[in-house]
């Protein structure tokens, strides 16, 4: 079963209840905490997200684009997230490591990132302990994006290792993924798929939902 999770960074901030109500027909909501710094942009952090968590019951996947995201895990557990994701990119593996297990003490699961130009080899020390891999399709920062077809051989490796290794553990990528590249992910082994823009820009959000579910 796939999974998506719309990355409400595509929403209308000043009615973030009501685009979080038009997406329940999904699994999760991808939330993105951008800090300026390991991403070129801003966005919004553990205020907004104990907000959200007031008016929904969904999954809250929250996606760390932060400096030594290991400073503040504990606060967005805390702030109603039920996954926590963090760039491998964004600390020493050392602190990368203390960000998971300080995630998992909380109770919530934990996930790791790669950013583009990350091989899949850097999932190696968390992939027996991690509940989500997150590939991005895109170069983080921004919506609206055009979809990488070149990550997908990293996602294809990531899903023979989770196989291998880790079976439970979800497979998910964002980043550019619409109704003509959704069945590209699923076949390489995504089993969550993260859209904003193509979700928020539908006429119909629900009937884009199950599209992009794949054939
Ligand atoms: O993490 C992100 C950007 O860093 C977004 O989740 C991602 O880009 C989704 O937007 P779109 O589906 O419009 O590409």
């Amino acid at each position: 079963m796939i999974k998506i999770s719309p990355s409400i960074l595509s929403a209308d901030f000043a009615n973030l209840e009501r685009d979080i109500h038009r997406i329940a027909d999904a699994d999760y909501v991808h939330v993105d905490v951008m800090d300026g710094v390991f991403v070129p942009n801003i966005s919004i952090g553990i205020p907004v997200l104990k907000s959200i968590r007031k008016v929904t019951d969904m999954f809250l996947d929250v996606h760390l684009m932060i400096t030594q995201p290991v400073r503040y895990v504990e606060e967005f557990c805390d702030a109603g997230a039920d996954l926590v994701t963090v760039h491998v990119e964004a600390d020493f593996p050392e602190n990368i490591q203390a960000a998971i297990d300080k995630i998992h003490a909380k109770g919530k699961k934990a996930g790791i990132v790669l950013k583009p130009k990350t091989t899949w080899e850097a999932v190696l020390p968390y992939i027996d302990q991690v509940e989500l891999i997150l590939v991005m399709t895109v170069e983080p920062g921004f919506g609206g994006q055009k979809f990488m077809a070149d990550q997908m051989p990293k996602v294809a490796a990531i899903r023979k290792l989770i196989n291998e290794r880790n079976p439970a553990c979800e497979l998910e990528v964002d980043g550019g993924v619409a109704p003509d590249t959704c069945q590209t992910c699923i076949d390489a082994g995504a089993n969550v798929l993260v859209a904003g823009s193509a979700v928020y820009k539908a006429e119909d959000i629900p009937a884009r939902i199950k599209e992009l579910r794949g054939k």
